[in-house]
């Protein structure tokens, strides 16, 4: 289905809700560039760490679309025990049927990150959701993923991104409103989100991600892929 949810007045701030969930496939796909190549790329580079009886975990899941994808590229490892944490209900409804469709054993809590218990994990994702963390926790959920993760697991995670330089940002931000325009959104549309997301998604430079992750003690981090202003990471344990 075609997202139009900020074709109209908006009346909140923005909610992963069943509006939302509804065509939330279509929403990130023409809303974030290159978010199918991000996940394969996160994909790919999670295959490099897993083996039988893998736990993989994917923090705000959404509609399951990582994990499934990974499901049907790792075919040869046996026994990958697949987690989707996410914490609205609507998301996780939409991501059981697809799973249920596609065939995919997945096992999804419908939670706050901080009250599930991901321990013994070999990969977490967390593509897309660390920036709608608030600031203040931010810090403390790395390190929660950082103790879950078993010696030379991976983090793999995707954020949008602010530029160093407030003069760049605006040119980035700019840049990024014209793929939106280009994948058919309106100027109304993108201005309705842009105050809908105002004090909910709030992005982090790309040193400020690095910086907590090093704080947290993963011996590496990576920036693997960047466009304007998204980028995916890996983290090693
Ligand atoms: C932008 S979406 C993630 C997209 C998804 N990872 C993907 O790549 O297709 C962010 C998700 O994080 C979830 N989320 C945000 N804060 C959360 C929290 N504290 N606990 C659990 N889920 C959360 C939202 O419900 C939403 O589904
Ligand atoms: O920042 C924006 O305007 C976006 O639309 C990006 C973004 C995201 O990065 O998660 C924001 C909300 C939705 O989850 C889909 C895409």
């Amino acid at each position: 289905m075609t997202d139009k949810v900020f074709n109209k007045k908006i009346k909140k701030q923005f909610e992963f809700d069943e509006e939302v969930a509804s065509v939330f496939d279509d929403m990130l796909e023409r809303s974030i560039p290159y978010y199918k190549e991000m996940q394969r790329l996160s994909i790919a580079l999670a295959n490099n760490f897993l083996k039988d009886d893998a736990k993989i975990v994917d923090l705000g899941c959404s509609t399951a679309s990582t994990l499934i994808e990974l499901a049907k590229s790792s075919k040869e490892i046996n026994n990958l025990n697949l987690f989707g944490v996410d914490s609205s209900e609507a998301m996780l409804d939409f991501a059981s049927k697809k799973a249920n469709a596609y065939g995919v054993e997945i096992n999804f809590i419908c939670d706050d990150i901080f009250n599930v218990d991901f321990s013994n994990s070999n990969v977490i994702f967390a593509n897309y959701t660390l920036q709608f963390i608030r600031p203040l926790l931010r810090e403390k959920l790395i390190s929660k993923i950082f103790d879950s993760l078993e010696k030379g697991g991976v983090f793999i995670f995707c954020e949008k991104i602010l530029a160093e330089s407030n003069l760049l940002n605006k040119q980035l931000i700019d840049e990024y409103y014209n793929y939106k325009k280009n994948q058919g959104y309106s100027e109304f549309e993108i201005s309705q989100k842009r105050e809908a997301l105002e004090n909910v998604l709030i992005p982090y430079t790309q040193k400020e991600n690095e910086k907590m992750i090093k704080e947290a003690g993963f011996s590496h981090c990576e920036m693997v892929f960047k466009w304007v202003n998204f980028a995916l990471f890996i983290a090693i344990k």
